[in-house]
């Protein structure tokens, strides 16, 4: 491969800054070159700068930005991309009056997914899944973190997450696994509940662990799903076979889950629709990152995650989609960056932040991509022009993606 010289970019954005964790005050800082060049050479950023000062080089192979932007590409650190098949049957539910929790008691919601995903095959649910990752990518998304949670049986959470193992093998971008074996109680164990947090921990986990199938552990910590006690066991036995935490806390309910995924050291506690000041507080005062999923508390009309308090207490706050079936069916990051914007009153500069270098520490790869770094992974999005970084969430709805780059390729 050759070198390109990526030349006339209108706005770079978030180059030669470190490559941390943005928190507090820090998330509103985003560097941006304007009229500027990248050079990637192979799959790699290897330079940049202002075009005033650039004479392209003869052997580069030289593109043309033609005035858009180039950004990192999104970093997508919740989803729960594997599954078998849509529920707008619910949605229609929902439409009509239904709540979240009321279509969960009669059998639908994550069980009614766990029932389909169980009756298909792995070859289907892989085909199903590289599709919609494909889709993601055309929209920008150049790392993303995949969920198990549809299963709840142990061949349903294994074949889930061979299906995540087979999409970071053939996939070109970085994919994470997360086991989510404790995201409801299958009906087999609606009045044994110790029983399901023994198949996890004594079962489900020694056969992950086998394969080494997962990075993570995920507990949805609700409400009428899995309490802080039995989140914490499962998170201590996923810690014992060196799975770090990414809770489900604080969706429906002030649950306590922020207080013990900061316990035990989570990497992230994402939701947080229902904080009060105690659970800002704690996670403030912690290395966790909050993962804000503002298309689910949109999609389940509900208010919008506290996303100015988080900051302004000093917390490091993640965007990410939340794709999935129930509660949000778009996995497009463009849109969780309007809207974070647009709903919770995040800064256009912090929500770019939020959905690139802090969503890439979400899933323990912000010293890779993330952010314009030197030697890191050419993982681009390029914007038709735009008159400023502000456009590209005030134009919500308008697909202002024209190419994205992954590993040095237009693709
Ligand atoms: N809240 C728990 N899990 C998913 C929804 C799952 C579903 O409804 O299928 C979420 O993150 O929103
Ligand atoms: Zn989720």
């Amino acid at each position: 491969m050759s070198t390109i010289s990526l030349i006339n970019i209108g706005f770079l954005v978030n180059a030669g800054h470190d490559q941390e964790v943005r928190r507090g005050a820090a998330m509103a800082q985003l560097p941006v070159l304007e009229q500027a060049y990248l050079e990637i050479k192979d799959d790699r950023i290897v330079d940049w700068g202002l075009m005033k000062d650039y004479t392209i080089p003869e052997y580069h192979t030289v593109a043309d930005a033609a005035g858009g932007a180039v950004l990192p590409g999104w970093c997508d650190s919740h989803t729960h991309l594997v599954f078998a098949a849509s529920r707008e049957g619910e949605f229609i539910d929902k439409l009509k009056g239904l709540s979240y929790e009321a279509i969960a008691a009669k059998g639908g919601g994550i069980l009614n997914s766990a029932r389909k995903l169980n009756a298909t095959d792995e070859n289907t649910l892989y085909e199903l899944a590289k599709h919609r990752l494909e889709s993601l990518m055309q929209l920008g998304t150049t790392a993303i973190e995949i969920k198990s949670g549809y299963g709840l049986t142990l061949e349903g959470e294994l074949k889930m997450l061979r299906v995540i193992q087979r999409l970071k093998q053939s996939m070109p971008i970085p994919v994470k696994a997360t086991f989510l074996g404790a995201h409801a109680f299958p009906e087999a164990y609606k009045n044994n509940p110790g029983g399901y947090i023994r198949l996890i921990t004594e079962e489900m986990l020694p056969a992950i662990a086998a394969e080494n199938l997962a990075d993570y552990i995920d507990v949805f910590c609700e409400q009428g799903f899995f309490n802080t006690v039995q989140t914490a066991e499962v998170c201590n036995a996923g810690a014992k076979y060196g799975l770090k935490a990414k809770i489900h806390a604080n969706q429906l309910h002030v649950s306590g889950g922020v207080e013990t995924g900061v316990a035990l050291g989570a990497v992230s506690v994402d939701h947080l629709e229902s904080m009060d000041h105690q659970a800002i507080q704690t996670l403030a005062a912690s290395n966790t990152i909050g993962t804000l999923l503002p298309t689910a508390a949109f999609f389940l009309r509900m208010p919008f995650q506290p996303a100015r308090q988080l900051i302004d207490a000093g917390c490091a706050v993640a965007l990410a989609s939340d794709f999935n079936p129930g509660s949000s069916p778009s996995g497009n990051m463009n849109l969780v960056v309007s809207m974070a914007c647009i709903g919770m009153k995040m800064l256009p500069e912090e929500a770019i932040n939020a959905a690139t270098i802090n969503g890439a520490h979400a899933m323990g790869l912000g010293y890779e991509t993330g952010s314009i770094a030197r030697f890191n992974k050419a993982n681009l999005i390029l914007t038709q022009p735009v008159p400023s970084i502000a456009y590209l969430p005030y134009a919500f709805g308008t697909n202002l993606v024209k190419k994205v780059m992954v590993n040095g390729n237009w693709i």
